[in-house]
């Protein structure tokens, strides 16, 4: 390893003893967090089984940078070439409509064959799955409604979808040995304010005890369930809000999905976890970051981040949550948009673990604030980044931004070579032939 790596490592450990922050144990248990990694950013969620349908569920990808996957084996070498630039084991989340098959085949008759390409790549790789039906995106929820839709026919094609989808993620988690988690979500709503707000919630809980129905082992399967405040087109009313599925999971002992860009523009899901930790099984996280609506941005390291590193690490809840990632933009380098999303989000594990929690605690119980406020802000200056090159050297991945080269390399010998992409790069920005 680089000495300047070391001796920056060496200083840094230093200044966090002294708060009996124990930095080796930190970088010891940041190596067994998974995240899971969203397979549609590779590709602007359009899937393989139905090339021809328009995104559609109230959910929008913008940018029309080169180089999106076009077939399954095109996103698993693009997903490869991220997983080697991020340090550590994770796992990725496939949708429904990422079956890798020749068959012609609808998602009520999906089935675990259909996604064997990817159980083998994730065995290879070493790598978990965690999986969603995909009840957006066609024929059958172009009115907008899906599991809660007024047709019985229709809402019984969503749940058997619904049900397929879970057989699909226990096997998954058999096959690959750890759990899978399956996050229904789906888009049912009104653009304009609804008579009846009560019949297509009455009509959603019997469509999901219905999928429920068959119990699975939760040491291979777990189920979530992810609600949302509005999306394009269903503006004034939503089924799956907040307070249903917060009801629904802890009734039922289903994981509570709390995605960043659900809630409203200025609502936070950080302070939400220790409030849902108290009620349920488990949470599972799409980390997002919404623009002044649920743009589904790459994430940054800004203060929301931060704030769920923070109260993950604080409150010991990375035992019961699962962390999975939900963003996806088409105007940057669809591979560079995982790493950074993906680094961002365990570095600021990492920041949360080396911050003085202890001492931060007895001050705020001795209601000394002026200490905890002074502490947290001169601890936003310590050098965490030194840690954080350690770590990644230590785990064999590019240290600083030296990934980029290699994803821009990547770009010129792979992404812009692909078919339906006009080859001048440098209208998107790119450094032909450095
Ligand atoms: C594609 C995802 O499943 C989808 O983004 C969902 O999780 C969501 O967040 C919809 O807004
Ligand atoms: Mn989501």
């Amino acid at each position: 390893m680089r000495e300047d790596i070391v001796r920056n490592y060496e200083a840094a450990k230093e200044l966090y003893g002294k708060y009996d922050i124990d930095v080796d144990q930190a970088l010891q248990a940041l190596e067994h967090i998974k995240i899971s990694i969203h397979c549609w950013q590779g590709d602007d969620v359009r899937g393989f089984l139905f090339q021809d349908q328009e995104l559609s569920g109230g959910i929008s990808v913008t940018g029309e940078y080169p180089g999106a996957a076009r077939t399954p084996a095109e996103l698993r070498q693009d997903l490869e070439k991220a997983l080697s630039l991020i340090p550590g084991k994770h796992k990725v989340n496939l949708h429904a409509i990422y079956a890798d098959t020749e068959e012609k085949v609808d998602l009520d008759e999906l089935a675990p064959r259909h996604f064997q390409t990817w159980v083998d790549w994730a065995k290879q790789q070493g790598i978990g799955l965690d999986f969603n039906p995909t009840c957006f995106s066609h024929d059958k929820s172009k009115d907008g409604f899906t599991l809660s839709h007024p047709d019985p026919d229709i809402r019984r094609f969503w749940i058997d979808h619904c049900k397929a989808a879970r057989k699909i993620g226990a096997y998954f988690g058999e096959q690959l040995g750890q759990t899978c988690v399956t996050n229904i979500w789906i888009p049912d709503g009104y653009k304009d304010v609804p008579v009846d707000r009560l019949a297509p919630r009455q009509r959603l809980k019997e469509a999901l005890d219905d999928i429920f129905s068959e119990p699975l082992d939760p040491a291979i399967h777990l189920d979530a369930v992810e609600s949302k405040l509005f999306g394009i087109g269903s503006e004034a009313y939503v089924v799956g809000s907040h307070e249903f599925y917060m009801g629904y999971g802890i009734q039922n002992n289903k994981l509570i999905c709390l995605d960043a860009g659900h809630f409203h523009p200025t609502e936070g899901i950080a302070g939400k976890l220790s409030a849902l930790s108290l009620f349920t099984e488990g949470i599972l996280l799409h980390v997002s970051r919404p623009m002044r609506w649920d743009s589904d941005h790459v994430v940054t390291m800004d203060d929301e981040l931060i704030e769920i590193g923070r109260e993950l690490v604080r409150n010991g809840l990375l035992e019961k949550t699962f962390i999975g990632l939900d963003f996806f933009d088409g105007s940057i380098n669809r591979v560079a948009a995982w790493v950074i999303g993906t680094r961002n989000t365990i570095k600021a594990l990492l920041r949360a673990m080396l911050e003085p929690t202890e001492a931060l605690r007895q001050a705020e119980h001795k209601g000394d604030y002026t200490t905890r406020l002074a502490l947290l802000e001169e601890f936003k200056s310590y050098p965490f980044g030194a840690v954080w090159d350690y770590y990644c050297a230590k785990m064999g991945v590019p240290v600083r931004e030296q990934w980029l080269e290699e994803v821009k390399a990547y770009e010129q010998q792979v992404l812009v070579q692909r078919g339906h992409l006009e080859a001048e790069p440098s209208a998107f920005g790119l450094n032909v032939g450095q």
